[in-house]
């Protein structure tokens, strides 16, 4: 008799849990979503008479931030290397903005010769140059190096932005106000800067390689924004949030994991609104050297806030470039 009501009430328990976590997560979806997808942009800035360059803006957070750009008025270069997909991408941003000024350069970062004639055909073009937004980038993939030998991750995300920054910069200087937003990580908190291995030949690991690398763009935007003190130009770093993208194509278990929890992921448009707001927003006109998430001030870690190997960092990617930043 016991056993029997034991069993029932098991079965009872069974049957709640089954009807009423479900309902529970029904009830609280909505609360889930607003705390996922984070701040939003709040600025009406009108971006009319400004150029922007994005990086990688033919997909995911950067098309939808060239869309908000465009939306405001701007003239967007969207900076790609699938100019087929750029095209695309600027056809719909057009046909939805009513913005005609939004424009496709091919631009390999992974190959220094794509940026520089990337860098010479902007200047003979464009007169005018207000935001970079150095967006593009790859995540834990294989080991495999750039046209110039440089690891993945460290030649795209970090030296390729920096050598376009590099040749962009006097054209920012002209056309100030003007803003360098870098698109990093929060996985930065897990990178480390390996002077004595950068290309991972003595060992590699692609999940710390990308760490590695959103660390570098945290440090650039620190030795950047300290170099161009008194000039009009800032330069900022962010992390867009984890972003229902196609960032982790490399990998077969992040692609499921992705596609699993995507509900706890925020849209490409909501990854982009941190990115947008550090472009746009006026209270953010004179502020440089900083790191935001979610449209605030965020934590950086410790390495990212080393002066020392921001500058070190900052003389070994001149001399891997070939190039003399001073
Ligand atoms: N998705 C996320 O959860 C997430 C989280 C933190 C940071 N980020 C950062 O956001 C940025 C945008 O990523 P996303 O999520 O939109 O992914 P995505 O893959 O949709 O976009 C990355 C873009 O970079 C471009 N790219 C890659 N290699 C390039 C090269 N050699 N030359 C030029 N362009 C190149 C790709 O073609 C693509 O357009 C990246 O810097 C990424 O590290 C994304």
């Amino acid at each position: 008799m016991a056993m029997a009501a034991a069993g029932l009430s098991c079965w009872g328990a069974a049957l709640g849990a089954a009807v009423g976590v479900p309902l529970l997560l029904l009830a609280a979806a909505p609360r889930i979503r607003r705390f996922v997808a984070g701040g939003r942009c709040e600025s009406a800035a009108r971006l009319e008479g400004k150029a922007a360059v994005i990086t990688g803006a033919n997909t995911g957070i950067g098309k939808e931030t060239a869309r908000e750009l465009a939306r405001r008025g701007a003239r967007v270069i969207i900076a790609c290397r699938d100019t087929a997909k750029g095209e695309a991408a600027a056809a719909e941003i057009r046909a939805e903005t009513g913005n005609p000024q939004v424009v496709v350069k091919k631009l390999d970062l992974a190959d220094t010769k794509s940026i520089r004639e990337f860098a010479d055909s902007f200047l003979a073009e464009e007169k005018e140059l207000h935001i970079l937004i150095n967006n593009a980038g790859v995540m834990l993939c294989p080991y495999s190096k750039t046209a110039d030998g440089f690891e993945m991750h460290l030649g795209v995300n970090h030296l390729g932005h920096f050598l376009l920054t590099f040749l962009l910069l006097e054209r920012l200087k002209q056309s100030a106000p003007a803003r360098i937003i870098n698109v990093s990580s929060l996985g930065h908190h897990g990178g480390r800067i390996r002077f004595h291995d950068l290309n991972g030949e003595k060992s590699y690991n692609r999940g710390l390689a990308y760490c590695h690398s959103k660390l570098a763009n945290v440090l650039f935007t620190r030795e950047l924004a300290r170099q161009l003190q008194g000039t009009k130009v800032t330069a900022n770093a962010l992390h867009p949030g984890s972003v229902r993208t196609e960032l982790v194509r490399h990998s077969v278990l992040m692609t499921w994991l992705w596609r699993i929890f995507s509900f706890f992921l925020k849209t490409p448009w909501e990854g982009a609104q941190t990115s947008v707001y550090c472009a746009v927003a006026e209270e953010l006109e004179s502020v440089t050297g900083q790191y935001f998430s979610d449209c605030q001030p965020a934590y950086v870690s410790s390495w990212g806030r080393d002066d020392e190997t921001a500058k070190k960092l900052w003389n070994v990617s001149c001399e891997l470039l070939g190039i003399q930043w001073d």
